[in-house]
């Protein structure tokens, strides 16, 4: 077991059961004694039937953003996770304090964080919020992804290629290890993905017999025109390298089975996280930090520019104040601009800050981001003025 506790964080299509998983692994943490720490991030669900330790409900009221910014399902849980996503901070605060041993309990730190996510997959995996809230979980601590699956649907080639491509989309988007669980084993077992995932041959014999019964097309259009076939065959041999790079178990929700297999895969993709992803992790967050303070110095620099309110447009004005008479035009123009200056001091930080935010806006900038930098900026520039 890795030293740090380890967030799993279930994604999965609505229906595919990770409610229940969530419920059941729950449980199982409960009766082997290793309590974990729950968090639920969706606002829009009713009942939640776990004890959430941190719930995005007793903050966000998802109906009330939805009546305030006038918005649909969808947009009232995309807004909801932004706006809780400015509390990350504050919430890994809080994982950090729980994952370390408390001196006033006896009781042991959690080995796990469960994360329970909105059903509208796409709405977490592939917003900004949803971005930020997997990254800082993962700068903190070890994160794997546990991708729900609703086997009996996933049956056919073509639905079970489908479920593949998602969850290569979600393991390139999000960027951590995963696990795939195959839920509801009661109903139908997952040997079949199993073998797909494993033998090629096994998923091509599947695909003929599929073709040959008329799947993809009908029997009165001949078999169909081979197009799907041929695509899934292709599809699927891409897709080799892909479920190298993953565990897959199969579970049932209902009965339990096969959930202790699924707490030893979550061991191996946490030693694998400490391994392979967290220093690349590490490396891009870096990377992006230089990025983004060189891009800043860069967008500071051409606003300063165009306002002249930069140290080069100083003394070029003071110069020419005293210089050659027959240049009235060109010095009334740079005058009228340097007034312009005058009347935004750099001690009146208010008055430009706004003009900073304006310009920004009018080159398309984002203005939030930059803000700190700015005050920054400010706080220099008046010590540099005499
Ligand atoms: N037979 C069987 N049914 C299951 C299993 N897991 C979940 N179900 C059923 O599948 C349905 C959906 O389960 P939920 O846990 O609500 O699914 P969900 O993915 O959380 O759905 P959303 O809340 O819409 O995101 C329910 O009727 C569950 O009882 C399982 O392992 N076996």
């Amino acid at each position: 077991m890795a030293q740090q506790p380890v967030a799993v964080v279930c994604v999965g299509m609505a229906g595919s059961g990770k409610t229940t998983f969530m419920q059941r692994i729950n449980n199982y943490l409960h009766i082997n004694e290793k309590k974990p720490y729950v968090l639920n991030l969706d606002p829009a669900v009713l009942n939640v039937p776990f004890e959430a330790n941190i719930d995005i409900r007793d903050s966000i009221n998802y109906k009330e953003v939805m009546k305030q910014y006038n918005l649909g399902p969808n947009g009232g849980i995309l807004t909801s996770l932004n706006l809780f996503a400015t509390k990350i901070d504050q919430i890994i605060g809080l994982l950090e304090k729980r994952a370390k041993p408390d001196a006033s309990s006896t009781a042991a730190p959690p080995q796990h964080f469960l994360v329970d996510t909105p059903g509208q997959i796409e709405v977490f995996v592939w917003s900004a919020s949803g971005s930020i809230l997997l990254e800082s979980l993962a700068s903190s601590f070890p994160t794997v992804i546990a991708y729900i699956i609703d086997t009996p649907r996933t049956h056919s080639c073509s639905t079970f290629m489908s479920n593949m491509l998602y969850a290569c989309s979600i393991l390139y988007k999000t960027k951590l290890p995963m696990i795939l669980v195959f839920n509801k084993t009661d109903v139908q077992d997952a040997d079949f993905a199993k073998e797909w995932m494993t033998d090629f041959e096994k998923f091509q014999q599947a695909l003929q017999d599929e073709e040959s019964r008329g799947v993809f097309g009908g029997e009165g259009f001949g078999g169909g025109s081979g197009y799907m076939s041929s695509l899934l065959n292709s599809m699927s041999l891409m897709l080799e390298e892909f479920y190298s790079h993953l565990e897959m178990v199969g579970v049932s929700s209902m009965t339990g089975d096969g959930i202790d297999e699924f707490f030893d895969a979550v061991e191996r993709k946490a030693d694998e996280f400490n391994r392979d992803y967290k220093p690349e992790l590490d490396r891009r967050i870096k990377e992006r930090q230089q990025e983004k303070e060189g891009k800043q110095g860069e967008d500071l620099a051409r606003v300063m520019e165009d306002m002249k309110v930069g140290e080069s447009a100083r003394p070029k004005h003071k110069e020419r104040i005293g210089g050659d008479e027959d240049n009235d035009e060109e010095e009334d123009e740079d005058e009228r601009e340097a007034d312009q200056y005058e009347n935004v001091r750099p001690d009146d930080d208010e008055a430009l800050q706004r003009r900073y935010a304006e310009e920004l806006k009018r080159q398309g900038l984002q203005v939030s981001e930059i803000d700190q930098s700015f005050a920054r900026y400010v706080a220099q520039n008046r010590q540099n003025v005499p």
